[in-house]
């Protein structure tokens, strides 16, 4: 596994390789049950961190705290970025579009909040792989093509951080890859994207930093091979059973005693 900060520094902007947000001591609960607490992460332009962990540890709540869409109940989110109008790109978990529009127009509304023109959203279409369905209303669209229009969506703008909640979850693994690998060019182009996911193999193939959420926190974090080595195993699957604690085929389910 290779970081690809160095290449990436190449590239010239004056924030890569820089930490874009800091989360420190984020505590999150739902009403008197707690989520996590004294969460601490870097999130750093040029990388893709991975949040990682059991169903139910708080990953989705924890990003979208980070995209500024949940309050933490303690800690704080700073994002130390540059200055756009758009800081922080999010794709929820399951993405929805308004019905009756195509691809390309959906697209191009999102552009024109943020002054893209037509052309630049074109691009987009193109370069997430959906230009021959830009026309294609997005009722009609796929599960995998709804989620690519969703990274499209999320990438729009430019934002310096882009949050993606299980990009891939329920789609074949080509199409799987596809989007890991549209993940990692955000990151070599200096954008600082934070996933999720069950996907333990492309988990350890994309990422730089992987954060283990599991009993209320962050219970390891490290880039793929500081964690082999950590655990002496030779996969992040060698990983994950070694440092998740307590009875893999049960659901965490924070504040009850299930
Ligand atoms: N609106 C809500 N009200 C109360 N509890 C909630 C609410 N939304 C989520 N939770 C609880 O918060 C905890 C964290 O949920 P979250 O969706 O963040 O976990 P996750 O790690 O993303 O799970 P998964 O891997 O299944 O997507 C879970 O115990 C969940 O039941």
């Amino acid at each position: 596994m290779t970081t690809h900060e160095d290449d990436a520094r190449t590239t010239g902007t004056d924030r890569a390789g820089a930490t874009l947000v800091d989360v420190e001591d984020l505590a999150f609960a739902y009403g008197d049950v707690s989520v996590f607490e004294d969460v601490s992460i870097e999130i750093r332009a040029n990388a893709v961190t991975a949040l990682i962990g059991p169903n139910g540890t708080g990953k989705t709540t924890l990003l979208r705290t980070l995209a500024g869409l949940a309050e933490p109940t303690a800690g704080a989110v700073r994002y130390h970025g540059p200055d756009v109008p758009r800081e922080i790109g999010y794709l929820p978990q399951q993405p929805a579009f308004r019905p009756g529009f195509s691809a390309a127009e959906t697209l191009a509304f999102y552009g024109s909040l943020v002054g893209e023109s037509r052309a630049e959203v074109s691009a987009r279409l193109e370069r997430v792989g959906l230009a021959d369905a830009a026309d294609r209303n997005v009722e009609a669209l796929s599960g995998g093509m709804t989620r690519l229009l969703g990274i499209a969506q999320a990438a729009i703008g430019d934002p310096p951080v882009v949050v993606l909640d299980e990009p891939a979850s329920g789609l074949d693994p080509g199409m799987s890859a596809h989007i890991y690998e549209i993940a990692r060019e955000l990151a070599d182009a200096d954008t600082a994207v934070v996933v999720t996911s069950h996907d333990m193999g492309l988990v350890e193939r994309t990422a730089d930093v992987i954060a283990l959420l599991d009993a209320g926190g962050v219970a390891v974090t490290g880039s793929p091979n500081a964690l082999l080595d950590r655990f002496d195993v030779d996969s992040l699957h060698a990983v994950y059973e070694a440092a998740v604690s307590g009875d893999l085929t049960r659901v965490s389910v924070r504040g009850e005693s299930a």
